[in-house]
């Protein structure tokens, strides 16, 4: 059976809602941040800081292409869109459901940007990095769930509402 991997902004949600999710489907719940920490034997930020972001996205896209699943979600981290044969790979697993959550909601969410492990250029801001991604993360998407100004229990119904019989 297909899975639904869940891809988005860093904060939009694809943890908490995909454990959620999972759990009422009866799906199990894969986070490819969690494969990826447990290959490298260490945590996000400390891979990102010792080999910086390019070589950051070949080890996530490794280990996101050693994920071959049924009946999962699939919770990626959010830089996952910037390796298209990451983004092939997952697309071959299911539908890819993009949680959309506006800049300024994103901002208050993710205040920690030096420690929770974003992928981001350097010099660059929050805003940058939702500026350049929010194309590509469209792009790739089949569906886009509008998380704006809605709960879990909400965004879990609308991405179950969402599913092609
Ligand atoms: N619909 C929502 N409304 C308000 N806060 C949310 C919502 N979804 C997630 N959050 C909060 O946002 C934060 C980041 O969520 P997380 O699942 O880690 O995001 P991601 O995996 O996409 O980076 C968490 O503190 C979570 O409780
Ligand atoms: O957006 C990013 O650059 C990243 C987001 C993280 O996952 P979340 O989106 O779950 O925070 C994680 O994959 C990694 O540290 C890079
Ligand atoms: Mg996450």
């Amino acid at each position: 059976m297909k899975n639904m991997v869940l891809i988005g902004m860093p904060g939009a949600g694809k943890s908490t809602i995909g454990v959620v999710l999972a759990k009422t489907l009866g799906f199990t719940f894969i986070d490819s941040d969690l494969v990826i920490q447990k290959r490298e034997n260490r945590l996000l930020q400390e891979i990102i800081d010792d080999i910086g972001m390019e070589r950051f996205l070949d080890v996530e896209k490794e280990a996101v292409l050693s994920i071959d699943v049924s009946k999962s979600i699939i919770a990626t981290g959010g830089s996952v869109i910037f390796r298209n044969e990451t983004m092939k790979h997952l697309k071959k697993l299911g539908d890819i459901i993009y949680l959309k959550v506006s800049y300024e909601e994103i901002e208050r969410r993710v205040n920690n940007i030096t420690t929770r492990g974003i992928a981001m250029a350097k010099g660059h801001t929050l805003k940058d990095v939702y500026d350049q991604r929010v194309e590509l993360y469209e792009k790739y998407a089949n569906i886009v769930i509008d998380c704006d100004d809605k709960n879990l229990e909400e965004i879990v119904k609308d991405i179950k509402d969402s599913i092609p019989e």
